[in-house]
């Protein structure tokens, strides 16, 4: 698909509905392929690889194998790291982008170094940094990652948690389209739509389920039935 920008970029409300943050710990004893892939069965819609203990040369092969068992099914991107997707890209992988943080490189060189047809993710979760990503070039980021919307220990520095109504309120001035992220569960989904999401996302919801590909179907489900 091509966007008005005359970029391959899909729109990120085709992908952000249910966005799926992988764990290699929480995923185990699966491998994280063999969830990414029962997920997307389930109707996962993007896929973020995401592995804070792997160096570069894990996780690049961590996101091949992944964007292998997605097969150019959803948008596959990486946490943090530029290099890795590059890498990755240059070998032939089916990958679409990279998620970056408040403390990682910033997003305008993020863009320069990926090019355009990249899709790339920037949390936020105050006003300031909303303020600080509308003043973006138009295209520098795609979507905002924002939260956490509950505290989790998924990931233990996440900013204080906002709550379903403090993400509410973030959202009267979102300059993009947002996903809301941290410890969501199938009852937030239609609040979060409800407020203004344009998906969620979700690490231990999906990587620790009995059953990943009911899981995803429910959670797209409680999104689709959330619709306002
Ligand atoms: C979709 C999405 N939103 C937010 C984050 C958090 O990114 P960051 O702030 O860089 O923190 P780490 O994930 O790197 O610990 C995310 N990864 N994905
Ligand atoms: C990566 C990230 N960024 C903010 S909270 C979070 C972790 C969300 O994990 P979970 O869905 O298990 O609470
Ligand atoms: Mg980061």
């Amino acid at each position: 698909m091509v966007a008005q920008d005359g970029s391959a970029r899909q729109s990120p409300a085709s992908y952000l509905p249910l966005y799926l943050v992988t764990d290699t710990v929480l995923c185990s004893p699966r491998s994280v392929p063999d969830l990414v892939a029962l997920a997307v069965e389930g109707g996962v819609t993007c896929v973020q690889v995401r592995d804070k203990r792997a160096g570069g040369r894990d996780l690049l092969d961590l996101l091949v194998a992944v964007a292998a068992a997605v097969d150019g099914r959803v948008p596959v991107l990486v946490d943090d790291r530029v290099d890795v997707y590059l890498a990755a890209l240059a070998g032939g992988a089916r990958v679409h982008g990279v998620h970056v943080g408040q403390s990682d490189l910033p997003a305008d060189l993020v863009r320069t170094m990926v090019g355009p047809d990249a899709v790339v993710g920037l949390s936020a979760a105050t006003p300031g940094q909303f303020g600080a990503a509308a003043d973006l070039p138009a295209g520098t980021v795609d979507y905002l990652g924002v939260g956490a919307v509950h505290a989790t220990t998924t990931k233990p520095d996440h900013p204080a948690p906002l709550g379903v109504d403090g993400f509410a309120g973030l959202m009267t001035s979102a300059p993009l389209p947002c996903v809301a992220i941290g410890g969501i569960t199938a009852d937030d989904v239609a609040p979060l739509r409800r407020a203004g999401a344009a998906g969620i996302a979700v690490v231990s919801a999906l990587c620790t389920a009995v059953d990943p590909s009911a899981s995803a179907r429910d959670l797209l489900r409680a999104w689709q039935d959330g619709r306002s």
